[in-house]
């Protein structure tokens, strides 16, 4: 990945977009104002045991999981930047059961955004990288006052996406649909210097990410492919694999974004009324565009992510997404398992 010479800031690189038009003048101010939240929010993250921000709120969200109290704060942070923003029609977010349309006493825009304020919010007490996706969808012409079928737009349609992880440094990924670009927060001036402009996924790896206490709960051509990976350079595939699971869907994409990899979560059969675990609308849909802009491929083990419509604002979906090859490869698996007879 190219260096970048110059220090280029958010800010500059969104005008330089709009410039070249990328982005509306409505877009670039949305984005600053997701960016300036995710900087509250990562003084809050950062500030760990020391804040009182540790551990559980003590509430339940929408799909049934217990809140950690930086899930709940990450979520006010997000809300209250974009209701005051100027460039929304409505907002959603993995925490809150419905949509919420901006009200007519706000300034109001013609953008949907929708967010998973904190991801992998399993690892904050333990002090590994957790990180907020959001998804921008346009509001559809003429709706006022969005509801949740407004919202229920293929991912193929989305006008941004991106995530920033809290980690050792803080990085914002974006993408505006032309290319994916790192910016690190530069803690001193407060401000996301861009750090890597056009990051590409490599086509091939070695390296997959997956929960493989689960093995035995998923179908058969799932536990076929990973068998195969296992068996290494002796087996089907002729190369030795290295597994990694940091269990933060940001964190573990962001690996993969850097020096490619497969990042798997697949149906299983624990809790067999669900699809998946992971939302489509706030983790699947902005990641898979992110991994497409980057070179790399998304799929839900048959079809791509990205083409698929969805019918629930909470929908969950199987995730198979990073280097060409390997998504192809185990989505391969599953289709021809799909083709046998009976
Ligand atoms: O604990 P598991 O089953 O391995 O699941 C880990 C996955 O769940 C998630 O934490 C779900 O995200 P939330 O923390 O936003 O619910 C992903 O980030 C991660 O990839
Ligand atoms: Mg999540
Ligand atoms: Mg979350």
């Amino acid at each position: 990945m190219p260096p970048v010479d110059q220090p280029i800031s958010l800010t500059r690189y969104l005008i330089e977009e709009q410039r070249a038009g990328h982005v509306s003048a409505d877009l670039r101010l949305l984005i600053e104002v997701v960016a300036r939240a995710c900087k509250t929010i990562s003084v809050a993250v950062g500030k760990g045991a020391l804040g009182g921000v540790l551990g559980d709120a003590g509430t339940g969200n929408v799909q049934g999981e217990a809140q950690k109290k930086l899930d709940v704060i990450a979520n006010d942070v997000l809300l209250e930047a974009n209701a005051w923003g100027g460039h929304l029609a409505g907002l959603a977010s993995e925490e809150m059961e419905h949509s919420q349309p901006i009200p007519d006493v706000y300034p109001r825009g013609n953008y949907l955004l929708l967010f998973d304020p904190l991801d992998g919010s399993s690892n904050i007490d333990v002090n590994v990288s957790v990180g907020t996706i959001f998804s921008v969808l346009r509001c559809p012409e003429g709706v006022t006052t969005p509801e949740d079928a407004h919202f229920l737009q293929a991912g193929c349609d989305q006008v941004a996406a991106g995530y920033c992880v809290y980690g050792p440094s803080t990085t914002l990924i974006l993408t505006v649909g032309h290319g994916v670009h790192q910016f690190t927060l530069d803690r001193e001036q407060g401000s996301f210097v861009l750090t890597t402009r056009s990051m590409t996924v490599p086509e091939e790896t070695k390296e997959f990410a997956i929960n493989m206490s689960n093995k035995r709960h998923w179908e058969a051509p799932m536990q076929q492919y990973v068998d195969d990976l296992l068996i290494g350079r002796e087996g089907p595939r002729g190369k030795d694999f290295n597994m990694r699971w940091i269990a933060s869907m940001v964190a573990d994409v962001h690996r993969i974004l850097t020096r490619g990899g497969v990042f798997i979560y697949p149906w299983d059969k624990k809790d067999p009324g669900k699809p998946g675990k992971l939302r489509l609308m706030y983790e699947a849909n902005p990641m898979s565009l992110l991994i497409e802009q980057a070179g790399g491929a998304a799929t839900n083990g048959r079809m791509r992510i990205l083409d698929i419509t969805p019918d629930q604002l909470h929908q969950r979906v199987p995730v198979f997404l990073g280097s060409k090859k390997e998504v192809e490869a185990a989505t391969r698996y599953h289709l021809e398992h799909d083709a046998l007879p009976g």
